[in-house]
């Protein structure tokens, strides 16, 4: 299935992506490919430093302009932020949150998201509730109209691919609270497959180190919001602590996006392909292009594929250890969204930051598994899978 969403320029989102706007940056030997600036300060014309676009690389260098516009582009986005990590773009987010001031997040997060929250509500006087997000009434409850300024949402979350009505939920927010900012982590989906602006969002965040630049090569973040204001106080934070991406790393993540249109589409088809495996051996499988996900409806309303992360219980966490390290094929990493394929177990690898107790609390399972498919030729995967399977001793069907 191919992505019919269009950015408003008329052609679908697989030709925007490889279309780089060539007006965003000046350049005197038109270029084909945007130019690296790797400059830290510019010359100026005169001592007031007025007539010039930049002044210095931390406040504005013209190949971060260059990928942020066309991240702006293609989110749909007012406006958009390259900074250096998804976490940093949590972190300049999050600079919006005033002492005394409240946010409601998932209770189903990546462990860097949780911990981040966990050290705002600690040392700067932040309550977080930590809420089923999949039941738009725990997040309504939590509501308050004067102190909730945040509510954090992913969907699919990580690890448990569970599923949050986005639309529902910003329009409840929006209704109760007119001050509160919903804010969607939606580095699972990446903006090929899912557009939150457009569901009511009021901030999108990815990890640009995920499916954006899509070869494990970067450590990128990217922000994108839908009205000018908050766009400025992003802008702010970003210039005033030194958030912003560097020029290669800048110029890295644009070269990415060119190809994420077709690398989603085969890491989704692969996927789709290792879930229905995986199912028929008669596990519990987490992935929202299975008819048999509880939210399998809902996911379909919100975005147009079920991406290529997906994740499954064995019920015992030896078992589940020797699968992951019988795979020979699937590279044992934490991370997603690569050309190649990972497999993981949360609770020990990208998650383990969070205490044993609060992974209990939020039956975060112990055994799970997670698969991050790549390109590869999925028969491979699928045979390599088996026979890890096979090796830890489960009876495959094959
Ligand atoms: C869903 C999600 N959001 C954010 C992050 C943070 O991104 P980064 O590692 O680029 O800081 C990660 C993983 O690291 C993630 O899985
Ligand atoms: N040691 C790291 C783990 C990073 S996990 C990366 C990624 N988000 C994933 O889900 O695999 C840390 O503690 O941050």
């Amino acid at each position: 299935m191919s992505n019919e969403a269009s950015t408003g320029n008329g052609y679908r989102l697989a030709t925007e992506l490889v279309h780089i706007d060539s007006d965003v940056v000046k350049d005197n030997y038109n270029a084909a490919s945007v130019p690296i600036y790797q400059t830290a300060t510019f010359k100026q014309t005169e001592a007031g430093g007025s007539g010039s676009e930049y002044d210095y690389s931390r406040s504005g260098n013209p190949t971060r302009t260059a990928v942020e516009a066309h991240m702006a582009k293609i989110m749909r986005a007012e406006r958009a932020f390259v900074v250096t990590t998804g976490m940093t773009a949590l972190d300049v987010i999050l600079r919006l949150v005033k002492t005394g001031q409240e946010i409601i997040a998932g209770d189903d997060l990546y462990g860097g998201t949780n911990r981040l929250l966990t050290y705002v509500s600690q040392y700067n006087g932040v309550k977080v509730h930590n809420v089923d997000t999949t039941n738009v009434d725990r997040v309504v409850e939590r509501l308050d109209a004067v102190k909730t300024r945040l509510v954090l949402l992913e969907s699919p979350t990580n690890p448990l691919i569970k599923i949050a009505d986005l639309r529902t939920i910003s329009r409840r927010v929006h209704e109760q609270c007119p001050d509160a900012l919903v804010v969607v982590d939606n580095t699972m989906m990446s903006p090929y497959l899912q557009n939150t602006l457009d569901l009511g969002a009021d901030i999108e965040y990815h990890s640009g180190t995920k499916y954006l630049s899509g070869h494990h090569d970067l450590m990128a973040g990217v922000i994108g919001c839908r009205s000018a204001s908050v766009g400025e106080q992003l802008y702010f934070v970003i210039n005033a602590s030194g958030s912003g991406l560097g020029p290669f790393d800048s110029w890295l993540l644009l070269r990415g996006v060119k190809t994420l249109g077709i690398r989603m589409e085969k890491q989704q088809s692969n996927a789709e392909q290792i879930a229905e495996f995986l199912e028929a051996q008669g596990l519990k499988v987490r992935y929202p292009g299975l008819k048999s996900h509880p939210q399998y409806e809902l996911h379909q309303q919100l975005a147009s594929g079920s991406g290529a992360v997906l994740s499954f219980e064995t019920g015992d966490v030896g078992l589940s250890e020797r699968i992951v390290e019988s795979a020979r094929l699937w590279g044992i990493s934490v991370s997603f969204g690569c050309v190649n394929s990972l497999i993981s177990m949360p609770c020990k690898m990208s998650h383990a930051s969070i205490p044993a107790e609060v992974r209990k609390q939020r039956r975060l399972p112990e055994d799970l598994i997670r698969l991050c498919v790549g390109i590869e030729d999925p028969r491979d995967l699928i045979d390599d899978l088996a026979q890890a399977l096979k090796k830890a001793g489960v009876d495959v069907k094959h």
